[in-house]
């Protein structure tokens, strides 16, 4: 069901359509839950409604939300959707085996636009901003590929077989998501097989587009292992 809105807003793109796909299909063995880590609680309410919630911002304008979760999951979902009183219109896809493939269904649910911009985000990634989200999409309008990046806090050292060696991390990067693209691009990109191995979208269209990156947040954190919910109970406890 579509979100029942125009994409109006007040920045130049605002005739472009935005879509997103909020991916959730993992299954969150290095947090070691008794779940999947997009359905534990955070502050009383699951983690995967904070990011929908995140999107569906009116002042975003997105146009139509796929969210893509296990085989399994579904009737988890929807009885969660039922408690907390969901009221938000969102595809649900079935997810593959790795996060390229549940990227990949989720795009095939959008197969009848042929143009607009989507962006690719983390169902673990709560914490993202509207600022953020705008960011990728205004910079995927000018660039065709947008992602958020921020830089690395720690130094940082490559391995060998000779040991370790120091880089230079003002040249480094951190990849968040969203990480935003014209469609037809991300199409093309996912088009592609022997790119299956990929955890993040802005390598799968590196080869057909370089990607722009735009400035992402610390906060912005991926719930992976369980102190990342400890820190994402008190970031959104202020
Ligand atoms: N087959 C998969 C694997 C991952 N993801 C999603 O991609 C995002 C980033 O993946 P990650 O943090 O690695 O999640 P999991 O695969 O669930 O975690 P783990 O690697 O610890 O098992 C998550 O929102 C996750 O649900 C997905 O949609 N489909
Ligand atoms: C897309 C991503 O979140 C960017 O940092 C990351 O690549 C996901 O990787 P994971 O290994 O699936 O956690």
């Amino acid at each position: 069901m579509a979100l029942p809105r125009p994409s109006i807003h007040s920045s130049t793109h605002s005739l472009i359509h935005r879509f997103a796909i909020l991916v959730a299909g993992g299954s969150g063995t290095r947090m070691g839950a008794d779940r999947p880590k997009q359905f534990l609680l955070l502050r009383g309410e699951p983690v995967l409604l904070h990011t929908l919630r995140r999107f569906a911002e009116p002042a975003l304008g997105v146009r139509e939300i796929v969210l893509v979760l296990p085989t399994d999951q579904f009737d988890t979902w929807q009885a969660l959707c039922a408690q907390f009183s969901v009221d938000i219109p969102h595809r649900l896809v079935v997810g593959g085996a790795t996060r390229w493939a549940s990227v990949k269904a989720g795009l095939a649910a959008l197969k009848e636009y042929p143009e607009g911009l989507v962006a690719v985000h983390d169902g673990v990634r709560p914490l993202v901003s509207r600022q953020v989200v705008e960011r990728t999409y205004a910079a995927a309008a000018t660039h065709a590929a947008a992602a958020a990046a921020v830089m690395p806090k720690d130094s940082v050292r490559l391995l060998s077989q000779h040991g370790s060696a120091a880089q230079n991390r003002s040249r480094l990067r951190l990849m968040q998501t969203p990480q935003t693209f014209e469609i037809d691009l991300l199409r093309r990109a996912y088009a592609m097989p022997e790119l299956a191995s990929f955890t993040d979208d802005a390598t799968v269209v590196d080869d057909l587009c370089r990607v722009q990156l735009v400035d992402g947040d610390y906060r912005n954190l991926k719930i992976t292992t369980p102190e990342d919910l400890v820190v994402a109970e008190a970031l959104l406890a202020r």
